[in-house]
């Protein structure tokens, strides 16, 4: 149904449900795909809600992530200007930049890739596991689990070796703390670019099997950028993964039903429940913001080169004329789709490895506490309504 529209809205990050998108944002998609939007620096730009519209917006080359000209839709800043001027930071560099280095990492984040690197994970989870279970109940889910999963995978990946992880993980720590001020955090991203450069330097005097060294032997990028790459697998790996399995297990937890349906077969169903909860919870907070770098029609309307859009994929994923029942998390429908890991020429390089711990993550959780539960009420949960990935700050769980 096509309404009138007033005039632009104002993105409110504000859920009244934890699982369900922020407000307002099913009504305004209903009203239509794409509306004005009043961004926080006072210019008009647009907001995307429809999922057919999200895809055409995410696939077409006119729109650009170039961090100079990203407007945040609402707060005072863009989280991401910290890492601004890094270089090898592709996720804000547009084709013809970001093709030559993506096109370096593709080979090493294809799904038969992801897989091999499946019975470490395995390992991994079961380690952490029995971390949790010693520690004994309650225990704090993203602390004990859903954090340091992908990012002792991430420090797999990377080749740090043995010695150096709990640095890495100090420095990233910080850097992934939500209670770090920016000034903190922006001292610890040049710690962690610092201790990338030293770890390129390792890789050169002596190469291993993993993402640095192959980068390395490509000699195609400077040290810098490879350590900005590396930086930002950092990034882009380790929140998103690690509140998906948090969120993702808080939701299970508060739909008894589909957890239930999950426990059936929890290695079998993994894979189906990983994409429906990757739709429903959607968790690129925001959405993914893009500047016109010319004048587009989409859907009846002209966004003029030089505009905002943000395209909300938590609105996208809920769209009724893409997902029947949308509002239903159901574990096993076929999700696969679904706009949680982007589309287009930015669209998650990670995915497989991510699809792959939660794959592995969510059984290897489900299976070892078979009587998991929340440790508090569910309202006592603090959501990161706050935060550019939605998430929970801390899940109290025990068994
Ligand atoms: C559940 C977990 C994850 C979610 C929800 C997620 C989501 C996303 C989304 C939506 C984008 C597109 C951003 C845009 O178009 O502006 C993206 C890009 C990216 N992701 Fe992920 N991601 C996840 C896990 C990972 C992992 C595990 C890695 C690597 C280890 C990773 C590395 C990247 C990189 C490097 C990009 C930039 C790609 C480019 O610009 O070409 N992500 N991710």
């Amino acid at each position: 149904m096509t309404h009138a529209m007033s005039g632009p809205v104002t993105l409110s990050l504000d859920r009244p449900n934890p699982f369900d998108p922020p407000r307002d944002l099913a009504r305004w998609r209903e009203e239509g795909p794409i509306r004005p939007m009043l961004y926080a620096d006072g210019h008009v730009g647009w907001l995307v809600t429809g999922y057919e519209a999200a895809r055409a917006v995410l696939a077409d080359p006119r729109f650009g992530t170039d961090l100079d000209r990203l407007h945040p839709p609402v707060g005072g800043r863009l989280t991401q200007r910290l890492f601004a001027g890094i270089p090898g930071f592709f996720l804000h560099q547009d084709p013809p930049e970001h093709t030559r280095i993506r096109r370096l990492l593709t080979g090493q984040f294809t799904l038969r890739r992801a897989k091999e690197l499946e019975p470490r994970i395995r390992q991994i989870a079961g380690e952490l596991l029995d971390g949790m279970e010693k520690a004994g109940p309650p225990v704090d889910l993203v602390e004990v689990f859903a954090l340091p999963l992908p990012s002792l995978v991430i420090c797999e990946l990377l080749g740090v070796p043995t010695g150096a992880q709990e640095s890495f993980q100090r420095q990233s720590e910080v850097m992934l703390d939500l209670d770090s001020t920016s000034d903190q955090v922006r001292e610890a991203v040049s710690g962690l670019m610092a201790f990338m450069l030293e770890l390129v330097d390792g890789k050169r005097a002596r190469p291993g099997e993993d993402v640095i060294s192959n980068l390395v032997a490509t000699k195609q990028l400077t040290k810098e950028e490879i350590a900005g790459v590396a930086m930002l697998l950092v990034v882009a790996g380790h929140e998103t993964t690690a509140n998906m399995l948090a969120l993702g297990t808080f939701t299970l937890l508060r739909n008894p039903a589909q957890l239930a349906a999950l426990r059936e077969d929890p290695v079998r169903r993994a894979p189906a429940a990983v994409e429906e909860l990757m739709r429903y919870l959607s968790i690129i907070h925001i959405g993914l913001l893009r500047t016109a770098m010319a004048d587009v029609p989409i859907e009846g309307h002209m966004i003029r080169a030089g505009e905002s859009v943000t395209v909300s994929l938590s609105a996208a994923d809920r769209d009724p004329a893409r997902f029947p029942d949308p509002d239903a998390l159901d574990v096993t429908r076929p999700a696969t789709g679904h706009l949680a890991f982007g589309h287009g020429v930015h669209q998650c390089i990670g995915q497989q490895l991510a699809r792959v711990e939660m794959r592995v993550g969510y059984p290897a959780l489900l299976e070892r506490f078979p009587g998991l539960r929340l440790a508090v009420e569910p309202e006592q949960v603090a959501t990161r309504s706050d935060m550019a990935i939605y998430g929970v700050h801390r899940l109290p769980v025990a068994w």
